[in-house]
């Protein structure tokens, strides 16, 4: 290595001074903090607009003379640049208002059959939230900040207006929007929420990704080439262009990065280019590079114009830099609120100091935390919490400067339109019904053929299984005894419980994320359910279709049933309805049960009750009269009496007894058909009813 091009990297210290509001005296009985003799590192929560001309001067050159230096502050850095983006004033500046908001959940015998907690608990109800008010305006970052149960999130959801009703929750205080109370079904259209779990289908690439939304979200009256220059703006503004193609990939599919898929999730919200932006933990199962990445991207999106608020768990200090405004929680009260850069001031002049070395995120996280670890660590520590609560509370209200947009706030009302915003319909949905239903079924066509592992799993189930049972009943069906009808009538049960099964199984394994996926679209008012369920159930028939197909043609013709046409297409038929009719009970139950846990739990228990009804182990008339209306519910029933029909229909077999319901053929279809759309017609009210976000609207 040439020594000489390799001059020594010198760290670069920077000294600060930092302008605060800071209460007038610390706190009486405290020991001013001890000189700091640590070697000094630079103070770590210098804030961005600190940063100037530091670059690293020392030069480290490889061998090659490829300039190989490290600049520590380039993310910072890169953000001080606030035009990189085109679509800085195509949105309306909006001012984030709340003033003493208190949230309360019910934990009394009354509300939920527990006994109350101590203390203001006694009325039976927790404060989860109390006292916080606070602001942030255009081109603002606003992180909260806490330990774990701090109340991060639930402050998040009631700025946010996603708070979830929930039985004898109480939320009080006011929320305010450029200074007016919320319209709600306005603010969705210029708020928008991104998730902590990024509930995202791993099969559709980044570019598909986004462009579901804005084809969806953006209005019908936008042109679709307008709508695909959105979803360019927003593919470039997150950085994503590289990635545009490539499959987003989960744990066991290889795809994005994880910093790359946390901003697909950014940038499916942010193709309505929405003025307000919440995020819950963007950072959270991230590396610190990623981290970072992630954080300086929703720095640049608010030095656009956008009002941008997310909770955060421990930031490092390079991206602590990049808040504007900080927001400390501990027991749902605020420690401190302010800029973000005047919070070591802050504390300093409360006598807590931050030693120079010391991420002041840490710091903070540390000094605000009670200690639960001994009854005396967490009396202490409570009461320390107590006593920063009541000196945030007295303290002078801080005015917020920053952000370049900031007299743009008062000068917008929300609903006055600006460029996306403008074209947006009033209605809730921004495309009919058949758009929606158009682009959905694209979609679920798409993730089905690229479900590769499941389709592949059900393709070699289908021929192991037809070819096993086959072998089996190898020409079963061409003797003449009654023994040899015994054994088709024996195939025929069996082969329904297999398709039943296999059907049932696909939609365990497949539905709870969809349904993650589902609830996060219809919460952001993406579609509505009947579109998603009928595009859903459209674009499933087709492969159970085919599967049952395949199945039919290597079974029927190995165990040599009926060799007429017709007969064999009544047996496609009727086992293609019986293999819908138990994924639609195995949907059901899904959206119906709480988690999947529940769902693969109740599920085969359903199953085996309509195949204990199904006629082959019992007969009709060995069942208690009482128990009998279960068999009339059975599918697994209808499916086998139909098969037995066709299969026995017009043979004179000495000794055997043909099992029979007093339906006929056709009639037993019609019954199993019947309960296939009823099932289905629960599934969708289920989907409609139970599983429908709704958020309190209250503030
Ligand atoms: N609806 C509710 N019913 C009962 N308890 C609740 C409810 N909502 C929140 N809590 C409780 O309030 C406290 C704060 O919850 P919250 O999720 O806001 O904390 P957080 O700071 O976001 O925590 P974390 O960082 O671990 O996600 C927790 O103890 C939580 O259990």
């Amino acid at each position: 290595m040439n020594q000489e091009a390799v001059p020594v990297a010198v760290p670069v210290a920077v000294p600060v001074a930092v302008p605060v509001a800071v209460p007038a005296e610390g706190f009486s009985g405290h020991t001013a903090a001890p000189a700091h003799v640590e070697p000094d590192y630079g103070d770590t929560s210098k804030h961005i607009d600190d940063v100037t001309e530091e670059a690293t001067q020392s030069r480290i050159m490889a061998e090659d003379g490829t300039d190989i230096s490290f600049d520590p502050y380039f993310a910072t850095r890169e953000n001080v640049n606030r035009n990189q983006s085109t679509t800085k004033y195509n949105r309306q500046p909006l001012t984030l208002q709340w003033e003493d908001l208190k949230f309360e959940v019910p934990v009394g015998r009354s509300a939920t059959g527990v006994p109350c907690l101590k203390g203001n608990e006694e009325k039976g109800m927790k404060t989860i939230l109390s006292g916080c008010s606070g602001e942030i305006k255009p081109g603002g970052l606003l992180a909260i900040m806490g330990s774990s149960g701090a109340g991060k999130t639930t402050l998040l959801n009631l700025l946010a207006g996603r708070v979830t009703s929930a039985k004898g929750s109480k939320s009080s205080g006011r929320v305010l929007v450029n200074g007016e109370k919320r319209d709600f079904s306005k603010f969705r259209q210029v708020a928008s929420y991104v998730l902590q779990d990024d509930d995202l289908f791993a099969e559709l690439t980044v570019r598909e990704q986004v462009e579901f939304g804005a084809m969806l979200r953006l209005p019908n009256t936008m042109p679709t080439e307008k709508k695909q220059l959105a979803v360019d703006r927003v593919i470039t503004e997150l950085s994503l262009s590289k990635v545009a193609n490539t499959n987003i990939g989960n744990e066991l599919m290889r795809g994005v990065s994880g910093g790359e898929r946390k901003r697909v999730s950014i940038g499916t919200e942010l193709v309505t280019n929405p003025s307000m932006l919440f995020l819950d933990e963007p950072t959270s199962g991230l590396d610190a590079f990623n981290a970072l990445n992630v954080i300086t991207t929703l720095r640049r999106l608010a030095y656009n114009g956008r009002t941008v608020v997310t909770t955060i768990h421990q930031p490092r200090s390079n991206i602590y830099s990049q808040f504007d405004m900080l927001l400390l929680l501990s027991q749902g009260r605020v420690m401190y609120f302010g800029p973000a850069k005047d919070a070591v001031a802050y504390f300093s002049a409360l006598n807590f100091h931050c030693p120079a070395q010391f991420n002041p995120a840490d710091y903070f996280i540390d000094l605000i935390s009670v200690d639960s670890r001994s009854p005396d660590a967490e009396a202490l520590t409570k009461k320390r919490v107590a006593v920063l609560a009541d000196k945030h509370s007295n303290s002078a209200p801080l005015v917020t400067e920053y952000g370049e947009d900031s007299e743009m706030g008062s000068m917008a009302k929300l609903g006055e339109p600006t460029d996306t915003v403008m074209e947006m319909r009033s209605t809730k949905y921004q495309n009919s019904w058949v758009t929606e239903l158009r682009f959905l079924a694209v979609r679920a066509f798409k993730l089905m053929v690229r479900e590769r592992t499941a389709n592949f799993s059900r393709l070699g189930q289908t021929i192991v299984f037809s070819i096993l049972l086959g072998l089996i009943w190898l020409n079963a069906g061409r003797g003449d005894s009654s023994d040899d009808a015994r054994s088709l009538i024996g195939i025929l049960f069996f082969l329904l419980i297999n398709q039943c099964f296999g059907g049932a199984f696909a939609i365990i394994f497949v539905f709870p994320l969809e349904r993650s996926v589902v609830t996060r679209e219809r919460a952001s008012g993406t579609y509505r359910v009947s579109s998603y369920f009928v595009a859903k159930t459209l674009c499933e028939l087709p492969r159970t279709f085919f599967f049952n197909m395949l199945f039919s043609c290597i079974l029927y013709w190995m165990v040599g049933l009926r060799a007429t046409v017709s007969a064999f297409f009544f047996f496609v038929l009727v086992v293609f309805i019986t293999t819908v009719t138990a994924e639609s009970l195995a949907l059901a139950i899904s959206i119906l049960a709480a988690d999947p846990q529940a769902a693969s739990a109740l599920i085969p228990v359903a199953l085996i009750v309509s195949v204990l009804f199904g006629g082959f182990f019992i007969e009709g008339d060995q069942i208690y009269d009482w128990l009998v209306w279960i068999k009339w519910t059975s599918l697994v029933q209808y499916a086998f009496t139909a098969l037995v029909m066709n299969e026995f229909q017009g043979r004179d077999i000495p000794g055997l007894v043909v099992p029979s319901n007093g339906f006929t053929k056709w009639e037993n279809v019609a019954f199993l058909a019947l309960i296939l759309l009823v099932l289905r017609g629960l599934g969708y009210f289920f989907l409609l009813k139970f599983r429908a976000p709704t958020f309190d609207k209250t503030l």
